[in-house]
């Protein structure tokens, strides 16, 4: 085995689209060669945050300096807040200003901020340019960098505005998240767990077996992630644009996301935050329409607290708005149609399924309840 050779490869099957997620301990050391080979002759936009741009950019530039790579910075604010019309446009300016070309690379080198931001970007500029995804943080290894949904957040409601915009490749390199900070890696573990509690009972097993070695680093982390990313790609091959089965990928953020725009995108609560109060609320609120067993729910709370999550409203940091103004939010979601809400309920762990024509007076009346 190379130095070099990746610890797993998945797979995106996409026709024309279709990419590789490269996970190694050292995806971006490698990075050089392996773009160069890719991308013969390009030069290269990379957009981090201040907080990446300290722990990993180094490494990226000097691996592009060492293959010969031209490249450029664009350094943005840490933070859900920097999804923004403001930050949009200073990228698309910057990419501008160093004349990146169409043919030319934006690498996304960060958190899922980063890469819904760069994507977005990536998807407009010059009318659509490349772009390449290296996650930094664990939910970005797991979810965000896979699949090619990018956007900002809008004063409506979170990720209101964006395009499908799927990355040339992925990498995800492990020894990174070695600087992420705990709760960020918390935040992330949410997301993973996720994908046992839509269709994969075993794996959410697995995780509540191995939590404290994919925590601390061990070899179940490489696995962990691989497998998300082979979810994660099987789901968006099927249905790229969510006209169907995708939406199973929204379990727990129909709730989560209205908490985050009522916590103002704050760091009061983390995206991976809200999706782990949300979960456990989609399974308590179908534990209420006598869909699942409480069982399921206690279970499911019970693993997402003990990796350091909050899981109830009254985890989050000082006061929530009133129910009508979370239900203002839930009405901006994404999945509504024709007026009617589509949640995403669950039959148990590892059965999910999607549920339209809810009715927001049991949504409101769910929330009353609980708080
Ligand atoms: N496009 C999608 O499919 C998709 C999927 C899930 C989530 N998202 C979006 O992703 C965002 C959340 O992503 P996130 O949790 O990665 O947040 P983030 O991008 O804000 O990163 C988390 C924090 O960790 C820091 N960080 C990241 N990597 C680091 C590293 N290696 N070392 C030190 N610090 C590091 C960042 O600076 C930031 O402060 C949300 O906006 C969410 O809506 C998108
Ligand atoms: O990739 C998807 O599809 C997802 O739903 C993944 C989610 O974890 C992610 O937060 C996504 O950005 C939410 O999408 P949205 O369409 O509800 O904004
Ligand atoms: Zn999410």
């Amino acid at each position: 085995m190379s130095e070099h050779t990746p610890l797993h490869t998945v797979h995106v099957p996409l026709g024309d689209r279709a990419y590789d997620i490269v996970i190694a301990p050292d995806a971006i050391q490698s990075a050089g060669p392996r773009l160069a080979a890719m991308f013969p002759g390009a030069r290269y936009g990379i957009v981090t945050d201040e907080n990446v741009a300290k722990a990993q950019l180094p490494r990226l530039t000097a691996s592009l300096d060492a293959a010969g790579l031209g490249h450029t910075e664009i350094v943005v604010s840490a933070g859900e807040a920097t999804k923004s019309w403001t930050n949009l446009q200073s990228v698309v300016e910057a990419i501008m200003a160093a004349r990146l070309e169409r043919t030319d690379i934006l690498i996304a080198l960060g958190g899922g901020v980063i890469g819904d931001l760069a994507g977005f970007a990536a998807s407009i500029v010059r009318r659509g340019m490349d772009f390449v995804q290296i996650p930094t943080s664990l939910l970005a290894q797991v979810d965000s960098s896979v699949g090619g949904k990018t956007g900002i957040n809008s004063a409506h409601g979170k990720n209101l505005v964006g395009a499908f915009h799927q990355p040339r490749l992925v990498l995800a390199d492990l020894s990174a998240l070695q600087t992420l900070p705990p709760r960020q890696f918390a935040a992330g573990y949410a997301e993973l767990a996720k994908y046992g509690l839509i269709d994969d009972e075993e794996l959410f097993f697995w995780l509540e077996a191995n939590y404290r070695d994919i925590e601390a680093g061990g070899p179940a982390r490489g696995e962990a992630i691989a497998r998300a990313c082979a979810a994660k790609a099987r789901v968006v091959a099927a249905d790229e644009k969510e006209t169907g089965d995708r939406a199973l990928l929204n379990l727990g953020h129909t709730f989560g996301h209205a908490l985050e725009k009522a916590t103002g995108y704050s760091d009061r609560l983390l995206h991976g935050e809200g999706v782990a109060i949300g979960m456990v609320l989609a399974y308590r609120f179908s534990a209420k329409l006598g869909l699942a067993p409480s069982q399921d729910a206690g279970r499911v709370q019970a693993h997402l607290k003990n990796a350091g999550l909050p899981t109830t409203l009254a985890d989050i940091s000082g006061d929530l708005p009133p129910t009508q103004m979370l239900m203002d939010a839930i009405a901006q979601d994404k999945k509504v149609s024709r007026g009617q809400l589509t949640f995403i309920l669950t039959r148990g762990i590892g059965k999910a399924f999607i549920e339209k024509n809810i009715d927001p007076e049991a949504v409101a009346t769910f929330l009353e309840d609980i708080r």
